[in-house]
């Protein structure tokens, strides 16, 4: 079977989504949009000017098959300030506004609000504070969500999970650590995986106590009130959740010890140190923090991102906005 990133390719081709891009600087960025475009996948939008950038990309530009942009010369930039005004409801003035649309992440992502594009992509060069506040004060999250979390895809040959969240909620509780689970089936199934959902911990079923330990297990009542049909089970240390031999032993009555595909992480320490562990010394692809529960698609990358990690990111963000019309809840 062809991988994820490769199955995504013909519904993505077929729209071609208009995706943007604020770094335009980055040479990761650069040569990512560059294939995106040659490939016809995607509208990358740049934020930046043309005459700054390379002769490969405004020779894309000229064929149409990229676009560049800038608040500096854009002549709408003044009802884009009267619209975040509003969008922000008396939290923020107008002179606010201003500074915020000149910078490249602010204004891309109003540019996404506004629908004037499908979805955004950055964080190669931006912490991801910086790449997701944004996206969290404008676009905010789906009718009937309260947090946004982030999850990443690790992929390796016909493996394909779903760590969450790694990057955006530093210490969940329960019903915070709930709502990251159920927005993490929705990932999955929106990229063709059927979630099985690990509560991660380190403890298995009652092995330890500690109040780290309740909160998980709280969690875990609560998918269950929440989304009854959903596989889901805690807590669980991960080798439980993963290798069979080991959750016959530890966790013999669980419908999903030894064959969870998707893995929600007790808080962000363990999130972020634990998908760079399986990326870096597992060589996986990690694709991601992909953000579930927006109202509309705005993804980040890790720094250490490569140009793969960004045109995977873009196939994802992709996706995100072709699905926008249905959403994927469980
Ligand atoms: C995401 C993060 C930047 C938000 O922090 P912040 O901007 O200081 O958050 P604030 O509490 O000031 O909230 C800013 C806005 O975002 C909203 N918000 C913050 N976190 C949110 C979440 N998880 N879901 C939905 N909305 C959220 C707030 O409601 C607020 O909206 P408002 O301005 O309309 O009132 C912060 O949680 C963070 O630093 N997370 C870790 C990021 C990181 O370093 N990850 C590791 C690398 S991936
Ligand atoms: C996701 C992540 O860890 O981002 P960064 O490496 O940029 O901090």
């Amino acid at each position: 079977m062809a991988d994820l990133f490769e199955r995504l390719k013909p519904e993505i081709k077929k729209a071609k989504p208009s995706i943007i891009f604020p770094e335009a600087d980055d040479e990761r960025i650069r040569e990512a949009v560059y294939a995106l475009a040659s490939e016809g996948l995607i509208v990358p939008i740049l934020i930046g000017k043309p005459e700054e950038s390379t002769e490969e990309l405004r020779t894309l530009a000229a064929e149409n098959k990229l676009r560049f942009l800038h608040p500096e010369t854009d002549k709408d930039l003044q009802t884009k300030i009267d619209a975040l005004v509003t969008r922000r409801k008396g939290k923020t003035d107008a002179a606010q506004a201003a500074q915020w649309l000149s910078d490249p992440c602010y204004y891309g992502t109003m540019l996404v609000y506004l629908g004037e594009a499908e979805g955004l992509v950055s964080g190669a060069a931006h912490s991801t504070a910086e790449t997701v506040r944004p996206a969290l004060q404008i676009i905010k999250a789906q009718p009937g969500k309260k947090r946004i979390s982030g999850s990443f895809i690790l992929a390796k040959g016909d493996k394909e999970f779903v760590f969450a969240d790694c990057g955006i909620n530093i210490s969940p509780d329960s019903e915070t650590l709930a709502e990251i689970a159920i927005e993490s089936a929705e990932t999955a199934i929106l990229f063709g995986i059927d979630p099985k959902i690990a509560m991660l911990s380190f403890s298995t079923k009652g092995s330890a106590k500690d109040p780290s330990i309740d909160k998980v297990t709280e969690a875990v009542k609560r998918v269950h009130e929440k989304a009854r049909d959903l596989a889901v089970d805690g807590e669980l240390q991960f080798d439980a959740a993963y290798v069979p031999e080991v959750a016959a032993k530890k966790a013999p009555d669980s419908p999903i010890a030894g064959k969870a595909n998707v893995f929600v992480f007790p808080n962000i320490d363990a999130g972020n140190i634990g998908y760079k562990m399986v990326q870096r010394l597992g060589s996986y692809t990690a694709v991601g923090p992909i953000l579930q529960g927006l109202a509309k698609p705005v993804n980040d990358l890790s720094r250490g991102c490569s140009a793969d990690d960004v045109y995977k990111l873009a196939l994802i963000t992709a996706k995100q906005a072709l699905s926008a019309a249905q959403p994927q809840n469980v």
